[in-house]
């Protein structure tokens, strides 16, 4: 019997925007960030912790941004979870290249391109240790991709959403607008909605909380954070039922 730590977590939902795979470019995938935040996920894969990545698309294309200049909403939302598909299918790449297995799932039926989210799929891909990347978010405009990852966590079992941000936690306002702000170590669901802390939308604050899906919420530019929070330790900020 080794003695070496198990992780706390035997199956997670990772949330990762967009606009963490920009690295510090102004938009686009940074090839250095992505290879970088894949060896953080291949860590954890390989301590035996199932692993599926809902991934944004705010680096590429944010409807509310085509729909503030005319565009019409629905149709900027769609356009949005298309660059959900880019993203899924460089991330999956570079899975790929460091050794892990990784599946595309799409909420939007593009059969030649990736194939469809299936939730029997998504699960027989977990039990066998590959990692799953579920593209396109909730399928529907007038959602984020925070609230697919709330869904697709509910819908899979996770034990816990694991929110990668560029800020390592929730703070009493957003710190990038307010520099006196403070980070809370853990906050109630109720508390997050009712103060309105911007970090994650009301809708998937309401389905993490009506079924009991923990979020911790932490920093992807911190090395060594992911594995961190999965073997139970003290990072970022837990927002609890
Ligand atoms: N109370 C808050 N605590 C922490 N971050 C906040 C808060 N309010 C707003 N934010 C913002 O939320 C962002 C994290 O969300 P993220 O999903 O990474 O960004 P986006 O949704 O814009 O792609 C942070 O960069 C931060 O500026
Ligand atoms: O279920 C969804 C998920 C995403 N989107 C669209 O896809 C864009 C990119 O997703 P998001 O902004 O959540 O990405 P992130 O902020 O994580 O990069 C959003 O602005 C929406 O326009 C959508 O319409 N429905």
């Amino acid at each position: 019997m080794s003695d070496t730590p198990r992780p706390a977590l035997k199956r997670i939902l990772l949330k990762l925007s967009g606009e963490a795979l920009m690295g510090d470019d102004a938009f686009g995938i940074n090839q250095a960030t992505i290879v970088r935040m894949v060896q953080e996920v291949a860590e954890v894969s390989r301590l035996g912790v199932q692993v599926a990545v809902v991934i944004g698309g705010g680096n590429i294309f944010r409807g509310v941004a085509g729909g503030a200049v005319g565009m019409d909403r629905a149709t900027a939302d769609y356009m949005g979870m298309l660059a959900t598909v880019m993203n899924a299918l460089a991330l999956a790449d570079a899975m790929d290249k460091q050794g892990l297995t990784a599946r595309v799932m799409s909420a939007i039926a593009i059969e030649q391109v990736v194939e469809p989210y299936v939730r029997p799929k998504a699960l027989q891909y977990l039990e066998e240790g590959k990692v799953v990347v579920f593209a396109a978010g909730t399928g529907n405009p007038f959602f984020t991709t925070d609230t697919a990852a709330a869904l697709r966590g509910a819908e899979i079992g996770a034990e816990l959403v694991l929110k990668a941000t560029k800020v390592d936690g929730v703070y009493t306002a957003d710190p990038h607008k307010d520099p006196t702000a403070t980070r809370y170590s853990r906050i109630s669901f109720d508390d997050a909605m009712s103060q309105n802390l911007g970090i994650m939308d009301a809708t998937a604050f309401a389905l993490c909380r009506d079924q009991k899906l923990p979020i911790r919420v932490f920093s992807i530019v911190k090395h060594g954070a992911l594995k961190r929070v999965v073997m139970g330790e003290d990072e970022g900020t837990l927002v609890h039922a």
